[in-house]
């Protein structure tokens, strides 16, 4: 026998280190580091990781116990997983098993008995790499042959029987599913199983439905409508009568009086698992590079080759071409038997973008994102685990992705701050891409026309203590044509010369220039910070904190104004303390009525209204932008999610409404953020043909953020910017830990939250590293609060919170997480939470 270190799956401190257990014999050839195992905890049994193999200790064993089973066939983690689990226990002070079950589709998180069948036959042999070709080739061994034929008569086997009548299989077994012989699966249940919706198709031809549709009643007004969405709806079809009532606001029994007059067809069909299968995409072939893409390749390509890792931070403009330069890479990375991460975020993961991927590489691609079903989840993972897949598309967590041969990952608009997690464990992908790469010899490109701060700030330093990317530069866009022209209009003077629209007279101009030529245009509303922040119509100013230089929140309810870093607080104003006018009031606004606006204006306008209203349901999104790729909309009205990724040919005009709202979020990367979004949304216009435009309007046109992203002036940003960081001690010139503690009662709270602060101050002086931030050379730690969070109540807890600032080379996030376990053992009732999360990206 040997033995198995194993983290169980209870998220508790004492149990956070691994127990070790023997290994019973006949189990032993189905254990790996990275094996679910059942393992005797206490009374009951648990579900584990195994993370190491150990030979069976010279010590007494007869106390230890014996692994109980195995639930997969194949380790659902791999050794290098298990290694970047370890990291993100300490990097992030979370639990290990927290980590480890944060890589897993939720889909395998449950205690499901797993089963073996023949492969499917679905796998297209075309598109398979040659290498597997050949392996199916290859002459079958007695054993192999055995066991395929029981499989193939059975059906379907359990893992259990499966062992019981092979003890010796357990190498075979794994060998045939890895080369797709046999296919692990579990009983999809209750949630999981088939999915099946009401479909709606057109029961008679478009030109009949359009004939029946001229010829309508007039009484029969919501029948009509009803009919032209669906004939719209063409190119779609068959498409959900869930969406189609929720879209157009009508009852069940409009749909079926067309069905009952033969007009259209109503039926359970199941719901694709595969949401991209059954589609057809144009295969793309590689672009000849620019000069500018081609020094870039060739860098990049430099390591792959070398199979070093590297890590690379591409800045490259709006529309220079990083998309194929991230295709040409991973087309380099396959050639060499090895497999790709994409990481895109949530927001642009948009079928735009993964046709480009799916168009180069076909079924080699597997896609990962939110919106997918927990069964549609645990297909596209099992594709990748077992080898199906060499390319993964995904959100946040498909870096995860469990690859075996991992040669590069790329991370898109790598500013993006949904790359961090803000559920536990609290990681952020670039720093986990980053460490596992490391790992494997894997190169990673971070991609961005805006670069974060830290990425940028790390690879002009080339500071020691943190990641040093190589900066790869493309200044121009790839189809030559220049930047759009960007014109800043200031709302005051619009207020000042009596136009109280929202719309400035630019910006209307411009509108109906569009409207007359049939071109396109892009609004943007930002409504992130909307109705948080009291501001002057008149002048632009805007309430501050005088501590912090972030603007204050302002609090309806006890109509005062505060700051949640230092906890300052201040009367709401009456009349404005800079030029005493009355036009000073909390700021709300949203799309619906920048539309009911749009409507007013230009009567008879077509707006496509793009916002987190109407992109809930499943596919949604993707419908919008076809209606508007195919010019059904003059406008496309939206939030972030129209700054991102859109690449149509007609749109020659971006109008941003109020480009401030995001700059006053109490929120130190408050400018960072508008100069991304601004740059994000200019770039949409003007990219192929046709000359672009840009509007912006704003109250405060003087702030840096909007004057160089109308220059398109990343650099000059970024020196400004940087200024700003380093006097007042924020990221990347420190980092931040951000502690928040919870209970049911205030009073007792405060006090902890004080000790909380007290015990950090003392400790880390005993160690010698309170310091002061102001010495840029030295290392130093200083603690900000305890004041009430932003939230300051939730699910009727109270909540406090800490903020600490820290440089140097010390293990501050080990310091936070040592006092924060202390508190927690000495307030003795167990209803004190502490959550922990460093390198925040949410400050509000
Ligand atoms: N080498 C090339 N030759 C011809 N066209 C190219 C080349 N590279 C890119 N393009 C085209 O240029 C346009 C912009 O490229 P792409 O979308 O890849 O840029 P991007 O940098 O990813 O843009 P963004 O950051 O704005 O999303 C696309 O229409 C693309 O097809
Ligand atoms: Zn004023
Ligand atoms: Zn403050």
């Amino acid at each position: 026998m040997e033995m198995a270190r194993v983290i169980v799956d209870v998220p508790s401190k004492d149990t956070d280190r691994p127990f070790d257990y023997l290994i019973p014999e006949d189990l032993r050839p189905w254990i790996e580091v990275g094996s679910r195992v059942g393992v005797p905890f206490g009374h009951r049994t648990l579900q584990g990781f195994v993370v190491s193999l150990h030979p069976r200790p010279e010590m007494d064993t007869a106390k230890m116990k014996p692994i109980q089973e195995v639930l997969d066939v194949m380790p659902p983690l791999s050794p290098e997983l298990i290694e970047v689990g370890e990291w993100m226990k300490e990097r992030y002070a979370c639990r290990h098993i927290s980590a480890l079950q944060s890589m897993l589709p939720t889909a395998l998180k449950g205690k499901a008995e797993r089963y073996i069948s023949l492969a499917h036959s679905d796998m297209d042999m075309d598109s398979t790499e040659e290498a597997d070709g050949l392996f199916a080739l290859l002459p079958e061994s007695e054993l192999e042959q055995q066991i395929i034929r029981f499989v193939g008569q059975k059906g379907e086997v359990s893992l259990q029987q499966l062992s019981r009548a092979f003890p010796d299989g357990a190498a075979t077994i794994k060998a045939l599913i890895g080369r797709g012989r046999l296919s692990e699966f579990q009983q999809i249940k209750d949630k999981l199983q088939k999915k099946t919706m009401k479909a709606i198709e057109l029961a008679v031809s478009s030109e009949e439905a359009s004939t029946a549709l001229a010829s309508f009643p007039a009484k029969a007004q919501r029948q009509k409508e009803v009919l032209q969405y669906i004939l719209e709806m063409e190119d779609f079809l068959p498409i959900s009568q869930k969406d189609l009532l929720q879209t157009l606001g009508v009852t069940a029994g409009t749909v079926k009086a067309l069905a009952d007059k033969g007009l259209i067809t109503l039926e359970d069909v199941e719901v694709f698992r595969d949401p991209y299968r059954g589609r057809n995409f144009t295969p793309s072939t590689p672009l000849a590079l620019t000069q500018e893409q081609q020094v870039v390749y060739r860098s990049i390509v430099h390591k792959l080759d070398e199979r070093e890792h590297g890590v690379f931070l591409l800045h490259g403009v709006t529309g220079s071409g990083k998309t194929e330069i991230y295709l040409q890479t991973i087309q380099r990375c396959l050639e060499q038997e090895r497999q790709a991460i994409v990481l895109v975020p949530e927001i642009s993961l948009t079928p735009q973008m993964v046709e480009r991927f799916k168009a180069r590489f076909g079924d080699r691609v597997a896609v990962m994102h939110s919106r997918l079903s927990d069964g549609e989840r645990y297909d596209e993972w099992r594709k990748i685990r077992e080898g199906r897949a060499s390319v993964v598309v995904g959100a946040r967590s498909a870096v995860f992705a469990p690859f075996d041969r991992l040669g590069l990952i790329i991370m898109d608009e790598e500013h993006e701050t949904s790359y961090k997690q803000e559920e536990t464990p609290k990681y952020h992908a670039r720093d986990v891409a980053i460490h596992r790469a490391s790992l494997t010899g894997a190169a990673v490109i971070l991609g961005s026309a805006t670069p974060s701060l830290e990425s940028y700030h790390a690879a002009k330093s080339q500071a020691q203590d943190h990641f040093a990317p190589q900066l790869l530069e493309m200044p121009s866009r790839a189809l030559g044509n220049r930047l759009p022209e960007v014109q800043i209009v200031d709302m005051r003077e619009e207020l000042r010369d009596g136009n109280r629209s929202m719309f400035s007279r630019s910006l209307h101009a411009a509108i109906t220039t569009r409207l007359e030529r049939g071109e396109q245009t892009v609004l943007l509303l930002n409504r992130r910070g909307y109705s948080t922040f009291v501001m002057c119509r008149s002048c632009g100013y805007v309430a501050g904190c005088p501590e912090c230089d972030i603007s204050l929140t302002y609090h309806q309810k006890s109509n005062n104004l505060r700051c949640h870093y230092c906890g300052y607080a201040a009367q709401a104003p009456e009349v404005c303390p800079d030029c005493g006018s009355e036009h000073i009031r909390y700021f709300g606004t949203g799309t619906q009525r920048v539309e009911e606006e749009l409507a007013k204006l230009f009567p008879g306008i077509r707006v496509i209204r793009m916002d987190v209203d109407t992109t809930t349901e499943k596919g949604s999104h993707e419908k919008l932008l076809k209606q508007f790729r195919d010019k059904k909309g003059d406008v496309l009205l939206g939030t972030q999610m129209v700054a991102k990724g859109l690449d149509f040919p007609d749109v020659t005009l971006v109008g941003v409404i109020t480009a401030d709202s995001a700059l006053n979020l109490p929120d130190f990367r408050a400018a960072e953020k508008t100069f991304q979004l601004l740059t994000q949304v200019a770039g949409r216009a003007g990219r192929h043909q046709l000359p672009g435009e840009v509007v912006i309007q704003s109250y405060t046109p003087e702030h840096y953020s909007i004057i160089h992203a109308s220059s398109h002036d990343y650099l000059s940003f970024v020196k400004d910017e940087l200024k700003h960081r380093k006097a007042l001690h924020y990221p990347p010139y420190c980092r931040l830990i951000l502690v928040t503690l919870s209970h049911e009662q205030l009073p007792l709270l405060v006090r902890m939250a004080e000790n909380f602060a007290a015990a950090i101050k003392s400790e880390s002086d005993r160690r010698g590293w309170f310091g002061s931030l102001d010495r840029f050379d030295a290392s130093a730690l200083d603690i900000l609060g305890p004041v009430a969070s932003p939230i300051p109540r939730l699910k009727n807890r109270y909540r406090f919170q800490c903020m600490i600032k820290w440089r140097g080379t010390m293990d501050a996030v080990s310091l936070v997480r040592l006092v924060a376990e202390k508190l927690q053992d000495s307030a003795r009732d167990s209803k004190l939470q502490i959550s922990i999360d460093v390198d925040p990206q949410m400050l509000m």
